[in-house]
């Protein structure tokens, strides 16, 4: 799925309120536990986008019932999960990394792959942990198959998770449903995104899950049933991250309606982050609204917690006025492409001047011209690569397409922000 696109520069500040989807990481979560409840669960405003349709396909596959409400609702029918089934990861690392440990409660085989990128993701923490737990997995990485025997023992694993929380996520969301629940371990270099762990602990604990989280690198989760309920999906406030950085750049106004007071998404952070880039910030009845300065400040900033977050900051730091450090997310070398590499490739082929370090990148101010912006077939260089477009003449994306991950129209949406429709 590749497909040129010719990123329109704004022709003056963004004035704009831009309601976003809801969240992939809470509807995935949501999804799945959906699929394990003791009876039927319905998720209102779930994002539909690749990641989602995936992983419910997948589901579905393995005998859940999944129908879809005249108000874009979910409606989830759990099944007792069989196989045989295929399932399709496309690059979903919450659906790599979230069904394995599921699908371990089918009878039969179920074989997973994904897009060719996704193959080099990072898989054998979890494989290894799930085998430790009793299963039965021939493979280390995507393609891999996994003989299911109805069931798993449970009980005690220590893993190093510091390539992925997801491996933590996965583990602890089907815990419960093993005979012995699950203890993780982690033993290793910090854990990164942890507010994705504080927010699976969150929602098991909504469907009546007993976690204990009380100790830093160990969570456990009692053996027993997850109830089914009705999620509400907050918008997805990672991906309102670009059309607010549109306000950033261009001296604007953009206001994202829905943003919730209190929130386990590490996109929370975003207002943070744009206010210390030197942008006005207001949280009030309407949403978050983001005012754009004249010119925008470098930042010196730790990431780890909000790792997602990366390729926006990165972009809006390529357009800063002063140099920017970005630290603590070596391992988003293992996301949907190596994005350090990815992000300093791109900003240097538009003449940038940034830089790889171990566990991130510099970038220091210089002049952008336009040119070709790779995504590598991930959905957050090609909206960095849009934010820099805003004000840096002819600049054309690769693979907007890969956008669809988690946001089904984003040509679309921003293409009503600047009002070009
Ligand atoms: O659990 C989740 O929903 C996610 C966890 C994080 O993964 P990592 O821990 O691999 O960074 C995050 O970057 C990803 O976008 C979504
Ligand atoms: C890392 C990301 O995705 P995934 O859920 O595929 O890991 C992301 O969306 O930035």
């Amino acid at each position: 799925m590749t497909s040129q696109w010719s990123a329109p520069t704004a022709d003056g500040p963004v004035h704009a309120t831009v309601p976003v989807p809801g969240s992939k990481s809470i509807t995935n979560r949501a999804l799945v536990l959906a699929a394990l409840a003791d009876g039927p669960s319905a998720l209102h405003a779930p994002l539909r986008s690749r990641d989602t349709e995936l992983m419910a396909a997948a589901l579905v596959a393995l005998g859940t019932g999944i129908t879809a409400g005249p108000d874009g609702s979910w409606l989830v029918t759990p099944h007792a999960m069989r196989g045989p089934a295929a399932v399709d990861c496309g690059l979903a690392g919450t659906v790599m990394r979230f069904l394995p440990p599921a699908a371990a409660l089918a009878v039969g085989e179920v074989v997973f792959d994904g897009d060719e990128h996704a193959r080099v993701r990072p898989m054998g923490t979890i494989l290894n942990a799930l085998r430790a737990l009793g299963a039965d997995i021939d493979g280390e990485a995507l393609p891999f198959t996994l003989h299911g025997k109805g069931g798993l023992p449970g009980g005690d694993v220590t893993i190093d998770a510091s390539a992925s929380s997801q491996f933590v996520s996965g583990l602890l969301l089907s815990g419960a449903r093993y005979e012995g629940g699950v203890t993780v371990v982690h033993d290793g270099k910090p854990v990164p995104s942890l507010p994705h762990i504080e927010m699976t602990v969150s929602m098991l604990r909504e469907a009546g899950v007993v976690v204990d989280d009380s100790s830093a690198d160990l969570w456990r989760v009692e053996p027993g049933a997850i109830a089914g309920r009705d999620w509400r999906i907050e918008p997805d406030l990672s991906n309102a991250m670009p059309f607010l950085a549109a306000a950033a750049v261009t001296g604007g106004e953009v206001t994202i309606p829905g943003w919730p007071e209190a929130t386990t998404q590490p996109g929370g952070a975003v207002g943070d982050l744009l206010a210390r880039l030197g942008c006005d910030v207001v949280l009030d009845d309407r949403g978050l609204t983001v005012r754009g300065p004249e010119r925008l400040s470098g930042l010196d900033v730790d990431l780890r917690d909000e790792s997602e977050l990366t390729p926006t900051v990165a972009a809006l730091a390529a357009l800063a006025d002063g140099t920017s450090r970005i630290r603590g997310v070596a391992h988003i070398r293992g996301h949907e492409t190596d994005r350090i590499a990815a992000l300093v490739a791109e900003v240097n082929r538009l003449g940038g001047d940034a830089e790889e370090t171990e566990d991130g990148l510099v970038v220091r101010p210089r002049p952008l011209r336009g040119g070709q912006w790779r995504a590598y077939a991930d959905h957050r260089m090609a909206t960095a690569g849009a934010i820099i477009g805003l004000v840096v003449p002819g600049v054309s994306v690769d693979d907007i397409g890969s956008t669809t991950k988690t946001i089904p129209d984003f040509p679309g949406m921003w293409a009503t922000m600047l009002g070009v429709r």
